[in-house]
């Protein structure tokens, strides 16, 4: 049987911060490789500072790598992220490459309710159509209807939190990106999102996830990466793994 094709290969990616102030070089990881399948659910564990937001981040592209390759297999055509273009990046971010942190960039003056409906209003979904789905999925994470009209820059954080994932989540992407999205949620919002990851997942969406409790996504886990040990656990078959840390 052929091995499916990969959504995601990293190969021997390396992120270095130089600290000017110090004149000195931090490493944050060297020599990550992994692939990453339609529907996977890959953990990143590792100790408090081992690299694994700089990793999201740099997979996101936020971070140019000092070395390697962030193959992607985009519905344009396979492209290393490591080396596109800042406008092709944009283009995915908006199309197929989701990230979600748990902080939510709040705008002045917009709504909950159209912060969350925009993915689908750029994806061509009509005002009212966005609009009701918006409110179903806030309301899916606990959001308060009164708050669906008011601006989030005021909300709790655990709020901010609820509106960030109802946007993010909102279309299935090709891939997601998560970096602690369960921080500040309470146990139904948790269980929401679970809910919701597991739907995604079955419909072929590929996630990297960083979570203080995995526990929480036990279920959902297909490999785990260790950025502190280097060690690679794959759940079907660790001989097999495809990952080579
Ligand atoms: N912009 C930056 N400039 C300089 N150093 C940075 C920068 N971002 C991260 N680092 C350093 O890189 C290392 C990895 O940080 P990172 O945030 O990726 O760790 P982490 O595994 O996500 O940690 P935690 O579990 O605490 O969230 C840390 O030592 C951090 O200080």
């Amino acid at each position: 049987m052929t091995a499916p094709s990969f959504i995601l290969r990293v190969q021997d990616l390396a992120k270095t911060f130089r600290m000017y102030h110090l004149d000195s070089m931090l490493h944050a990881f060297e020599g990550v490789s992994f692939d990453l399948h339609e529907g996977e659910f890959l953990l990143l564990r590792g100790h408090n500072g081992a690299g694994k937001s700089t990793l999201l981040r740099t997979i996101w592209r936020s971070y140019l790598p000092v070395a390697g390759h962030v193959f992607y297999r985009s519905n344009h055509g396979e492209i290393d992220l490591a080396n596109a273009a800042d406008v092709d990046i944009a283009l995915l971010r908006r199309e197929e490459i989701g990230f979600v942190t748990q902080f939510l960039n709040a705008r002045p003056r917009v709504a909950a309710q159209d912060i969350v409906a925009e993915p689908l209003r750029l994806a061509g979904v009509s005002q009212a159509e966005a609009l009701d789905q918006a409110r179903h999925w806030l309301d899916q994470f606990g959001v308060r209807p009164e708050l669906w009209r008011a601006y989030p820059s005021t909300f709790s954080g655990g709020e901010q939190q609820k509106v960030n994932l109802a946007r993010a989540l909102i279309l299935p992407q090709k891939l997601l990106l998560l970096d602690e999205p369960t921080a500040s949620l309470d146990a139904g919002a948790r269980a929401a999102l679970i809910r919701r990851l597991a739907d995604l997942k079955s419909q072929g969406v590929a996630i990297i996830g960083v979570f203080h409790h995995p526990g929480d996504v036990a279920t959902l886990i297909d490999r785990e990466i260790n950025l502190s040990t280097r060690a690679v656990a794959d759940e079907e078959n660790r001989e097999d793994a495809d990952v080579a840390l």
